[in-house]
């Protein structure tokens, strides 16, 4: 077990985890891992959603010695989980019933709250549940009030980090809700993620999420139009690329989707139907708030003309392709 030690900010309290690091700072928290070590005090868990990101929290959830039991609507896409150990449930409240905590990853924010009314069954006082999809403040409320209408807890947890994070483990929980719960999934959350924050009540976390997938939905914008630029100038792209590693724009995302992007190839990580719905879930944020949003919706535009163009289910990255056209 590696050392914890502790950071702090300014008025901070400090709290040291059993292998965490832990710095608060005014109603927000976050927790670190510190090592890679996956030990865990078993609990049943639920896990509702096999999509690209389902799959391999799951698994990762089943490897650390947890004891899942798995549904997702098309049965089929269980597959990969119930073969690395998991239960197969037949339906949502089958799964609840079965857990102590139920974490969902799916798709939109209608498909969230039609899981959070079909699982309402099979949850009680005692139990949690934990929506990790990316969806509104709005319906992470409307979540929230079915889930604890049963007497269950209900933490929000949408995830920045795609589909290698995820198999990695190293996913970052941008968390809200029931802080209790929070503390209970202590456990789970540093399994499939190298980072979580507490920010609150239930929607900061979705807010949170959907501004950082604003600026990275604007920023792909950018480096298609970018990309394209240099190569309508008769500039290399592989060279543009090696530019922009070295400057102060280098970023993750650019080093690990630029060179597919420059091949033309976009196979899906995070799915273009999905980048585009965050972009219209940040927008509505912003009109609700009268903030102006002029490069988050030329951006928006984009992804919505790519959607056109059948593009739904490739990367995000695919944007170049409306960009180009
Ligand atoms: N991919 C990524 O890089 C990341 C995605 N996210 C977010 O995580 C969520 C899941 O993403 P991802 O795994 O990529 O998505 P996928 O499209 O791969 O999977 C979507 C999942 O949602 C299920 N689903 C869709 N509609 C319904 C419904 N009405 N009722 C029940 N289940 C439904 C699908 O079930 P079925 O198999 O039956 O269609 C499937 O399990 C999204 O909110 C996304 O924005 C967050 C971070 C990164
Ligand atoms: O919601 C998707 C996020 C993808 C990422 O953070 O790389």
């Amino acid at each position: 077990m590696s050392c914890a030690s502790a950071l702090s900010h300014a008025r901070t309290s400090i709290v040291l985890g059993r292998r965490n690091t832990v710095h608060a700072h005014r109603r927000s928290s976050v927790v670190s891992r510190a090592t890679t070590e996956k030990t865990s005090t078993p609990m049943k868990l639920a896990f509702l959603g096999c999509g690209i990101m389902g799959v391999p929290m799951a698994k990762n959830l089943i490897a650390a010695g947890h004891d899942v039991t798995v549904w997702n609507r098309t049965e089929s896409a269980t597959k990969p989980v119930v073969e690395a150990g998991a239960t197969l449930a037949k339906t949502a409240s089958e799964a609840a019933r079965a857990a102590d905590v139920v974490f969902v990853m799916v798709s939109t924010p209608e498909a969230a709250l039609a899981v959070a009314h079909a699982a309402k069954e099979g949850l009680s006082s005692g139990k949690g549940y934990v929506d990790v999809s990316t969806v509104d403040a709005g319906t992470s409320r409307a979540i929230a009030e079915v889930v604890r209408s049963t007497g269950a807890e209900f933490l929000e947890a949408p995830v920045s980090g795609s589909k290698k994070p995820a198999e990695d483990g190293a996913l970052i929980f941008l968390c809200a809700g029931d802080e209790g719960l929070y503390t209970r999934c202590t456990d789970p959350l540093d399994v499939m993620g190298k980072a979580h924050f507490f920010l609150g009540d239930v929607g900061q976390g979705a807010k949170m999420k959907l501004v950082v997938n604003m600026i990275m939905g604007s920023m792909m914008g950018a480096f298609a139009e970018g990309l394209t630029l240099a190569d309508k100038s008769d500039l290399s792209q592989e060279t543009l690329l090696q530019v922009i590693s070295l400057g102060a724009i280098a970023s993750p995302m650019f080093a690990l989707k630029g060179p597919s992007m420059v091949a033309g190839n976009y196979p899906p990580a995070f799915p273009l139907k999905h980048q585009q719905k965050d972009m219209r879930l940040a927008i509505a944020l912003a009109d609700e708030l009268a903030q102006d949003m002029p490069v988050a919706a030329a951006a928006n535009e984009l992804y919505k003309r790519a959607r056109r163009d059948g593009c739904d289910d490739e990367d995000f990255s695919a944007v170049l392709k409306a960009v180009k056209k």
